[in-house]
């Protein structure tokens, strides 16, 4: 039997799915994992194809302080519990640059172009890479696809791919690639199945996990998103702060004399709702907690993703649709409910009893702009590009 085995390495967790393939290249998932809470609470739970928990264990947030760690964990696990080796392995890369606008074969030169990509998405990149290359180590043979979360973004009309700057910084890849996009991608595929009128329409899909972004789909193409240069732009997010002031970053260096692998370190770790609430990263607990830090800290989150959702509409001249999706967006009723009432203007009303079940339809019957949930699976998309890869015959 033909399998594709996923790796998805997140900033807070690593994910991973392996899936079938028929003789009619149907997938169907035959596991499906993951290592959330890296760094704050841990925990490995895995899933077969009938979502029993086949596996589940906590940690300790020591034993499991960073990916590398998660990596070991999950690697070992994988090797004891998959009988026959995987046909090809589909990773999620969150950074492909100017060049690669399409799911690629690795080889070494992709690799080496790949790492180049290394200082534009610090918290990603190296956790995305350092699985590839340990297998292409094991197993030189094996088909590996890295699929781009900037991939989707790439259409983007050119107003929307600048920054104000320079050109000559433009042509050497100083662009908004925008990033979440394989979320995005599987989001809109999603509507033209649930909601076909809509996906045809202009949507907000606000991707709320531990990184977060919003993009603009109009007919299911990306047109715009918050996310830019690097996965540190626009909303504010678990350990990173959105948008902020270049001039911040300039006073950190030439005022606070910080040096650049620390103000790095800074954005990348410390800022968002840990740097804000000075208690965690995890939504969960900030939405649990009665501190007044963690009230602060969730109504700026809230007021940046509804301004968000203002310049969305403003970018696609009106909207007709809204989707929460990710950790945040799937799972917190209370943030969804929070947003929405900031966004009344947009004639968007919340139904509050679907909202509390869950969706995914969760606006009223008189509001102007459905607003849905809808689950997230990079991973399945990640499948199916490296499905269309090896029936390409491409490697
Ligand atoms: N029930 C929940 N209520 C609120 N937030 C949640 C819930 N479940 C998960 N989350 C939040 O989702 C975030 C992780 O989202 P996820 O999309 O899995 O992240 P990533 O893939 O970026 O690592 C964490 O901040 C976590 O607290
Ligand atoms: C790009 C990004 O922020 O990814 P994640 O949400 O998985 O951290
Ligand atoms: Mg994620």
């Amino acid at each position: 039997m033909d399998s594709i085995l996923v790796v998805n390495a997140g900033s807070s967790s690593l994910k991973f799915q392996l899936f079938s393939i028929d003789e009619r290249d149907t997938i169907e998932r035959l596991l499906k994992g993951q290592l959330d809470g890296i760094g704050t609470r841990p925990r490995l739970m895995v899933r077969d194809a009938r979502g029993q928990v086949v596996a589940e264990k906590a940690f300790s947030a020591d034993e499991v302080e960073d990916l590398a760690a998660a990596q070991d964990i999950v690697g070992t696990w994988l090797v004891g519990h998959i009988g026959t080796p995987p046909t090809a392995v589909g990773h999620r890369v969150v950074h492909g640059g100017p060049l690669y606008s399409e799911p690629t074969v690795v080889d070494d030169q992709v690799l080496v172009t790949l790492e180049k990509l290394i200082p534009l998405a610090p918290l990603h990149q190296p956790n995305n890479l350092a699985p590839i290359r340990s297998i292409r180590r094991q197993r030189p043979d094996l088909t590996q696809v890295a699929c781009f979360d900037t991939a989707f973004h790439r259409g983007h009309p050119e107003v929307a791919d600048r920054f104000a700057i320079p050109e000559a910084f433009y042509r050497e890849g100083v662009r908004r690639y925008g990033f979440h996009g394989l979320s995005y991608e599987y989001i809109a595929g999603r509507l033209r199945e649930v909601a076909p009128d809509l996906a045809k329409g202009r949507v907000i899909v606000a991707h709320l996990g531990s990184g977060c972004s919003m993009c603009a789909l109009v007919g299911g193409r990306s047109v715009e998103s918050t996310m830019g240069f690097t996965a540190l732009d626009g909303l504010p997010m678990g350990t990173r702060p959105g948008q902020l002031d270049a001039g911040v970053v300039l006073y950190l260096l030439a005022e606070k004399q910080m040096d650049v692998k620390a103000v790095e370190h800074l954005l990348y770790h410390d800022c968002g709702m840990k740097g804000l609430s000075g208690i965690s990263s995890d939504m969960r607990e900030l939405i649990a907690s009665s501190d007044e830090r963690a009230r602060l800290a969730l109504e700026y989150f809230v007021y940046r993703v509804s301004m968000a959702a203002g310049a969305l509409a403003a970018a696609m001249g009106g909207v007709d649709g809204l989707v929460f999706t990710a950790g945040v967006g799937e799972n917190a009723p209370s943030i969804r409910q929070a947003v929405v009432e900031r966004l009344t203007w947009l004639g968007i009303e919340l139904d509050p009893i679907a909202n509390a079940g869950g969706g995914p339809r969760i606006s009223s019957a008189r509001s102007r702009v459905t607003v849905l949930t809808v689950p997230t699976d990079e991973e399945r998309m990640i499948a199916n590009h490296t499905l269309a890869i090896l029936r390409r015959g491409a490697c």
